[in-house]
């Protein structure tokens, strides 16, 4: 069933995890104040698929406004994760907990593929990431921030087919932003763009993420990219978190530097041995 829902329904356009997944032991916290991002608490998380045990147990808990990079071997789970996470999957056992109600609004995910309604403009496309606000008087007002933001505001007529795949991309971005997020989820987003592209994106990633202090959750292959963005990486193995990286250099980060590439390679080292075990 969420399968189809998640094809039928534009991904920013999530109810709210209580009303989406009526099963899912959700564990609403007290109301926090409306500020930044939302800390996220995972106990005892599992999931399987028929006889496939992908997520056996994962523990973990977020602070507000943290960006975590998981990242881990083809099929590990990762997307798994992120699904549970955003409410578009069923929890087998375990919780997922917030700092707050989860209004729709506060959380939203971003694919790999920008997912934009042809029919509609550039700033339409936004909207739609406003869901039940998309009728109030300042969505229009609200939707050109959200394009300014992503460096569009002159696309705002446009349609989507004449946009490059990063600049679809980005309208893709202004419509997870528009709704002021607490927690944004983002699996492989850039995972499509050439490698230019990608840099400039990963700018604007934590451009938008230091401006806005949403909890980032960001699903991963490529290990430079987790570096270069978070504060913290999560290696999946086995169905649990296997490894819990800290990085610590100064933002704005220096893509290359000695620092990073050190982390990179001992990270890709965990990575590497994982496959050798198997
Ligand atoms: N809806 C589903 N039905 C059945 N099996 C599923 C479903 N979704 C995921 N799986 C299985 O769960 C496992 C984990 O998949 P998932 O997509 O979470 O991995 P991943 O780490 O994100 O992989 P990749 O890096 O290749 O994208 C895989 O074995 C996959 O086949």
């Amino acid at each position: 069933m969420q399968t189809a829902l998640r094809t039928s329904l534009p991904e920013t356009e999530l109810p709210s995890r209580a009303n989406f997944v009526p099963h899912a032991r959700v564990v609403h916290e007290e109301r926090t104040a409306h500020t930044g991002g939302r800390p996220l608490s995972i106990r005892g998380l599992r999931k399987s698929f028929g006889a496939n045990e992908v997520l056996r147990g994962i523990d973990l808990h977020i602070p507000a406004g943290q960006f975590v990079a998981i990242v881990g071997k083809s099929g590990c789970g990762k997307s798994t994760l992120l699904r549970l996470i955003a409410g578009l999957d069923e929890i087998d056992a375990g919780s997922i907990s917030f700092g707050g109600d989860v209004q729709p609004e506060d959380i939203r995910v971003m694919f790999q593929e920008p997912r934009l309604l042809p029919w509609a403009r550039v700033l339409a496309n936004v909207e739609v990431g406003l869901g039940r606000d998309r009728a109030s008087s300042d969505a229009h007002a609200r939707a050109e921030k959200a394009l300014s933001e992503v460096g569009l505001a002159d696309k705002r007529d446009q349609w989507p087919s004449v946009l490059s795949g990063g600049q679809k991309q980005r309208v893709a971005l202004g419509r997870a932003l528009v709704s002021r997020p607490r927690v944004l989820a983002f699996d492989e987003p850039l995972g499509a763009l050439d490698a230019l592209t990608r840099i400039s994106m990963q700018r604007l990633l934590e451009r938008v993420w230091r401006d806005q202090g949403f909890t980032a959750i960001l699903v991963t292959h490529d290990v430079s990219e987790a570096v270069a963005l978070a504060d913290r990486v999560l290696v999946i193995e086995g169905g649990r978190i296997a490894h819990d990286v800290t990085v610590n250099a100064a933002r704005p980060r220096q893509r290359g530097s000695a620092e990073l590439a050190s982390l990179e390679g001992s990270i890709l080292s965990h990575l590497l041995s994982a496959d050798d075990r198997t």
